[in-house]
């Protein structure tokens, strides 16, 4: 395949090295070679058989925008942005493109979500109090991460919940921890995801670009990330 990077940063650079491994052709711009989404004209990405987004809150959607409305497939990692959501569906939907985002494209993490989901339904009504803590590296933009409002969701949904509270932490170059926390006053249950590095990340959204090559439509993560 060929696929376009955007965003050369600490995330997107690892992307482009596996997708290159797993034998794509690669082409990566950077926030100086494609401000306001300058370079995505539709003449060039038509060019890409798959887009993968690595960017910024403040990019990323003018970057959906642009390769959406021309029908082509796209694999958004960049957090921070889900208020936009509904449109950019729609978007997809109308042109045929093909979207899917996640807040984290780490398998370890999606079966986090799942056992945080069978942790609330199991634990609601037992006098349980939920809490989530994240800690990343200091150049973050985003708070919470976009894994942690995933994780209380899922909690929220299955436990009926009202709030779990999140506690944002920035330390270093930590790529990623998150830890659900039920306590009573008997007893605390914690489920912790340690990211060791950002590989986790970049061959999910490689693997999750494959998967998406061949389809259209609007897809989370957390729905297929078992067919890649
Ligand atoms: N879904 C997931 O599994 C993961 C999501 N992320 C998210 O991905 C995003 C990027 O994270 P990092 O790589 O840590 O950030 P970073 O700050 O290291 O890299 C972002 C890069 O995007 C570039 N950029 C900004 N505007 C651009 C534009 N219009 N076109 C092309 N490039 C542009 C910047 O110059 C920078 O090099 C964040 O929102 C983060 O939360 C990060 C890791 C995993
Ligand atoms: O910015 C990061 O680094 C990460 N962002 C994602 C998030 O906001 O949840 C995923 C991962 O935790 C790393």
């Amino acid at each position: 395949m060929r696929i376009l990077v955007l965003g050369q940063g600490k995330t997107g650079k690892l992307v482009a090295t596996i997708a290159a491994e797993r034998g794509h052709g690669v082409h990566v711009l950077d926030a100086k070679e494609n401000a306001h989404a300058s370079a995505l004209t539709p003449p060039f990405v038509a060019g890409f058989d798959v887009v993968i987004d690595f960017t910024a809150p403040e990019a990323v959607v003018q970057n959906m925008r642009a390769c959406l409305a021309t029908g082509a497939k796209m694999v958004v990692g960049t957090t921070g942005w889900y208020d936009k959501l509904p449109d950019m569906r729609a978007l997809a939907e109308r042109k045929q493109a093909g979207l899917l985002y996640g807040t984290n494209f780490s398998i370890g993490v999606q079966v986090m979500f799942q056992l945080a989901a069978k942790m609330g339904e199991s634990l609601k009504n037992a006098g349980y109090k939920f809490s989530i803590e994240e800690t990343h590296h200091v150049t973050k933009l985003d708070a919470p991460s976009g894994t942690a409002i995933t994780l209380a969701t899922v909690v929220e949904t299955a436990s009926g919940y009202q709030r779990v509270p999140i506690e944002s932490k920035r330390e270093g170059d930590a790529p990623g921890t998150h830890v659900l926390v039920a306590q009573s006053e008997a007893d605390k249950l914690t489920l912790t995801h340690e990211s060791f590095s950002r590989r986790g990340f970049a061959e999910g959204a490689v693997r999750a670009a494959e998967w998406l090559s061949s389809r259209t439509g609007c897809y989370d993560f957390q729905h297929i990330y078992t067919q890649i």
